[in-house]
């Protein structure tokens, strides 16, 4: 169940030197949403995310959380209001499962002194939360993608965060694997309410996880509305420039997007013509 605005960012300017990438964009994220973010490679999808996270700086806007701007919010308020997964991950060699997880708890720590039994419990929960109880003392470098994106997550869960950004989570993942992913990010969501931003370059795993579809196309927000609303045809040829069938899902009747290859197709004809 999605509510009021949890994330806001408003009059959003941001950019890399003399090269702007936002202009003004506002945005409003609601509690409790699944919400994809998707359009084309480099129209901002990631630095929108980061800059939500307030990772990157705002040459102009705002970013708030709870109706609070991020920036005057201490790191332990902040930690427990939102995580972020970047793209690539490296973890240092020898860590194991558990210990990544604990580094989810740093802006809960004491100064001095090692875990509390409120930390390690919360540890627990977000390794069984993410399926990976009995993987605790493995280390992260030898699990497969798939386990290592969930041993992220639970390193987010457990810094016990409202609001999830995860930035092309299921890249790298063979299919399994994303419907694995997508699973658990919905159960997470649904069992825990757990807010959840996700760019996603797959817009059949859009359309099965999110509730609303933010596309995107050269720093500015085109479509925005539910997966069957913005996932079509017209708002997909227009972002990104292809040709799509749009056919429903025989199960749960969710929009797939099928690219059209109408080009190549006309290639072959022609050629053969
Ligand atoms: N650190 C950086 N320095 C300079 N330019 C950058 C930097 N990060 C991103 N850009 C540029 O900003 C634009 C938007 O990049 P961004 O990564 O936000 O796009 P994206 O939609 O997430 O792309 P993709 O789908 O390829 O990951 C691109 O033109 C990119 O080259």
């Amino acid at each position: 169940m999605s509510g009021a605005a949890i994330l806001r960012g408003q009059g959003l300017t941001v950019g890399y030197g003399a090269r702007r990438v936002l202009d003004g964009l506002d945005v409003a994220i609601s509690a409790g949403g699944v919400t994809a973010l998707c359009g084309p490679n480099g129209c901002g999808k990631s630095t929108l995310l980061r800059t939500l996270a307030g990772l990157q700086p705002a040459q102009a806007g705002t970013v708030e959380i709870d109706g609070r701007p991020l920036r005057e919010l201490r790191r332990r308020e902040r930690a427990q209001a939102l995580a972020m997964l970047a793209q690539a991950n490296e973890v240092p060699a020898g860590l194991t499962v558990f210990e990544l997880a604990a580094y989810g708890r740093h802006a809960h720590r004491r100064l001095i002194g090692g875990l509390s039994s409120a930390d390690r419990s919360a540890i627990l929960d977000a390794l069984a939360a993410t399926g990976l109880r009995d993987h605790g003392a493995r280390e992260v470098a030898a699990l497969s993608g798939g386990e290592r994106q969930r041993a992220w997550i639970a390193m987010a869960l457990a810094q016990q965060c409202r609001v999830l950004l995860l930035d092309e989570p299921t890249t790298w993942l063979d299919v399994r694997h994303q419907v694995e992913l997508v699973s658990a990010l919905k159960a997470l969501n649904r069992e825990r309410g757990i807010t959840i931003v996700c760019v996603l370059h797959d817009l059949n795993q859009a359309a099965a996880l999110a509730d609303r579809v933010l596309l995107m196309k050269a720093g500015r927000i085109l479509h925005d509305g539910r997966p069957a609303e913005v996932l079509r045809p017209g708002p997909l040829a227009e972002v990104y420039g292809v040709e799509m069938w749009r056919l429903d899902h025989p199960d749960s009747e969710a929009p797939l997007c099928v690219p059209a290859f109408a080009p190549a197709r006309r290639q072959t004809r022609e050629a053969r013509s």
